[in-house]
């Protein structure tokens, strides 16, 4: 069965058409990675599975049912920047996802309860890195660790798919290369099911199951909001030859060298 399957998927914001007619079906255990020029609609993809926006026409299914119109556990999302609460130490951080799940109305537990999540957010941040950066706030953090924070925050949950908006995307080559080997293995202990933008389409080469460009398959000079993007390029990675890149690269211009 299928995690996830659009079908004939339309977004728009007033008269501005940013999704246009985008089906899709993705299996549980996919490492799917999205690229498309600025504004074409990637992050507006993301919410639509995230549930905090809502298509304009089409199906959005999860495990074939309609997927719900807000955030639930099932999903977690890392941005770029800012995923983190800036006023809680590291291990507050990943311990308030938990503690909302476990009581949505307090966001507090209490004894035994508390003590369990306070170990599983332990094992969490040790899982990520974060081990000996229990008690350190946000602004004590390298960007690297305050990405390997959201994504303990977004795991504590146990989602079943991420949501990650190009959460490398700041950080320096040497400690980007640090989190793909960390995504990669947090993908293949979990199973999750992955969907990452990313604007380094070698990044998206290199870490996904299979790579989708979203991009306009119509233009109207006239009126560039008038069409929407859509899915021009479904590919499954690891059979992909030299000149699909170039020719991908070349249609995304000239900064994924
Ligand atoms: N809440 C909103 N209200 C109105 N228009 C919106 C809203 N959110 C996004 N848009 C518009 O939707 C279009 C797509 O935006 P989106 O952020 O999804 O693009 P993107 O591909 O993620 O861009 P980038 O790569 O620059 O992050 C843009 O034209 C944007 O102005």
């Amino acid at each position: 069965m299928n995690v996830i399957e659009a079908r004939h998927l339309w977004k728009e914001y007033g008269d501005n058409v940013v999704l246009e007619n985008v089906s899709l079906a993705v299996k549980a255990g996919e490492f799917i990675t999205v690229v498309g020029t600025s504004g074409c609609g990637k992050t507006t993809f993301l919410k639509l599975l995230l549930g905090v926006e809502t298509a304009t026409r089409g199906d959005l299914l999860l495990d074939g049912k309609p997927l719900p119109d807000e955030p639930n556990a099932d999903r977690g999302i890392v941005f770029q920047r800012y995923s983190v609460f800036p006023h809680l130490n590291v291990l507050e951080n990943v311990m308030l996802g938990a503690e909302l799940a476990a009581s949505p109305f307090w966001g507090r537990t209490f004894g035994k309860r508390r003590r369990a999540i306070r170990e599983q957010a332990v094992a969490m941040l040790e899982s990520v890195g974060l081990g000996t950066a229990l008690l350190k706030y946000p602004s004590e953090l390298s960007g690297g660790m305050q990405q390997r924070l959201a994504l303990a925050q977004a795991l504590i949950k146990k989602p079943r798919i991420l949501l990650l908006d190009e959460p490398f995307g700041a950080l320096d080559p040497g400690i980007r290369a640090d989190m793909h080997q960390l995504i990669l293995s947090i993908w293949r202990q979990t199973g999750l099911t992955i969907f990452m933008i990313t604007h380094d389409l070698k990044e998206g080469f290199y870490l996904g199951t299979r790579l989708w460009v979203f991009d306009k398959r119509r233009h109207d000079p006239q009126a560039p909001n008038r069409f929407g993007a859509t899915i021009t390029y479904d590919i499954p990675l690891g059979h992909t030859d030299r000149t699909t890149l170039h020719t991908i690269q070349q249609s995304l211009g000239a900064n994924h060298d």
